[in-house]
């Protein structure tokens, strides 16, 4: 296990890793729950009268979300509810003079890290450790503090380099995902565990059946993905219709690993019974997947599949989410996202929701996140760790050197 903010001490000069990337949207960055989660940390460390430097990126390289940190300074700073300054460099002079003058309870922003040239290649610990960039910040802080369990799935120089230089600790984001999302793993539950699983990335979720196998009592499909074991099943679902393009390259990809999934565990796989779609005049409508013969986007599961799902999640110890069972952004096709997650909300089992997009959902509805055990904040990172791969982010903070 690795340490956290209770073992760090008071008034040390901390440099802070947080995962503030964002939906970007013209150039503004979208408000979303990791500033409101990572703020907790940060204000956590200023009560202990730390000088704190936030370093954290936006985007990647080439990409239009690929933006400067000056906005998320300023929303962060809301939810901590204290000023934080912000410097447009990482580790030259400009940033280094800028973390000098802190003082404690002070707190800055550093430059997005991935406009560093060492940030982001897929390196072993060892080599980062002795990048330029992790070398010259290190010598001017006392401690670091992983926060962004997000991205401990990239073996990058700010998450993998400063642990093997300067005494680390896991912030208290890191620590509550790590503790619940790898909870398959860790964790004997008294009763089913259920895994809901739907949204657009087939592969995400077939990665996670594979990788698991009996510690999984019932699978309850929807959304594309769902859809796409209908096909294997011998629906006529599951294929594109009119330019649409989120079904059949996805099939042809995966459509090998569903036959063997189906086959091996059909008895535990739960697929639709009924289907949403768009009526004539706009309203919702429904029809058994006996009688569907896919003629135009099918966009929610069905009442009747709800129902059946409900029960199974009213028989669980633990239900994990990861991805939608239906077009949740439309009111009309969000029955059967919200219906599940409000029976997950009524039941007392232990309940992580993940998927950036699918998380959404909770919010939208006005569902409140403490129903449930965990709301993730991670995406690629909550897939690796239910498929119970090791995270490098996570490894290196468990052999750090904290002391
Ligand atoms: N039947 C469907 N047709 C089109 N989109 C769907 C369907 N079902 C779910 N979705 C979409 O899937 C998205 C979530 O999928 P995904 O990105 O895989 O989830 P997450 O980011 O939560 O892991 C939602 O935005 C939802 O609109
Ligand atoms: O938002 C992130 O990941 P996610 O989209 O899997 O949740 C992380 O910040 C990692 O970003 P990256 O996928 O550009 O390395």
């Amino acid at each position: 296990m690795f340490k956290t903010l209770d073992d760090i001490g008071s008034g040390k000069r901390v440099l802070v890793r947080l995962d503030l990337n964002s939906p970007v949207e013209d150039g503004i960055v979208k408000d979303n729950r990791r500033f409101v989660r990572h703020a907790r940390t940060v204000r956590e460390l200023l009560e202990a009268g730390h000088r704190v430097v936030v370093m954290a990126h936006q985007g990647r390289p080439g990409r239009d979300s690929f933006i400067p940190l000056d906005q998320h300074a300023d929303l962060l700073a809301e939810y901590v509810e204290h000023p934080i300054a912000f410097v447009d460099d990482v580790y030259g002079d400009p940033a280094v003079d800028a973390i000098r003058s802190l003082d404690a309870g002070e707190i800055l922003m550093l430059e997005n890290v991935r406009m560093c040239d060492d940030e982001l290649p897929e390196k072993p610990p060892e080599a980062h450790a002795d990048s330029e960039f992790v070398r010259t910040l290190a010598d001017e802080f006392d401690c670091y503090v992983d926060d962004a369990y997000s991205v401990a799935h990239r073996s990058h120089a700010s998450i993998v380099g400063f642990p093997l230089v300067l005494p680390a600790y896991a912030g208290r984001v890191m620590a509550a995902e790590y503790e619940a999302n790898s909870s398959i793993a860790n964790r004997a539950f008294d009763g089913p565990v259920t895994m809901v699983l739907g949204g657009a990335k087939a592969t995400d979720v077939i990665d996670v059946m594979s990788a698991l196998d009996d510690e999984i009592d019932h699978y309850l499909l929807g959304g594309i993905v769902g859809e796409l074991f209908l096909r294997a099943a011998g629906y006529d679902v599951g294929f594109d219709v009119g330019d649409g393009e989120l079904y059949d390259h996805q099939w042809a990809n995966n459509e090998d690993r569903i036959r063997e999934l189906l086959a091996e565990r059909g008895d535990r796989i739960n697929l639709p019974v009924d289907l949403a779609y768009e009526g004539a005049t706009g309203e919702r409508a429904e029809r058994p997947v006996d009688g569907v013969s896919k003629t135009q986007p099918l966009l929610d599961v069905g009442s009747d599949t709800v129902e059946r799902y409900a029960a199974l999640v009213e028989d669980s110890a633990a239900v994990f989410v990861k991805g939608a069972l239906g077009v949740f952004e439309d009111e009309r096709f969000s029955h059967g996202t919200v219906g599940l997650l409000e029976t997950i909300a009524t039941t007392d089992c232990f309940s992580v929701i993940g998927g950036g997009d699918t998380s959404r959902a909770i919010e939208l509805y006005g569902l409140d996140e403490d129903y449930f055990s965990h709301v993730s904040i991670a995406g690629g990172a909550y897939v690796r760790a239910l498929t119970g791969q090791s995270l490098p982010g996570v490894e290196v903070l468990e052999r750090g050197r904290a002391e």
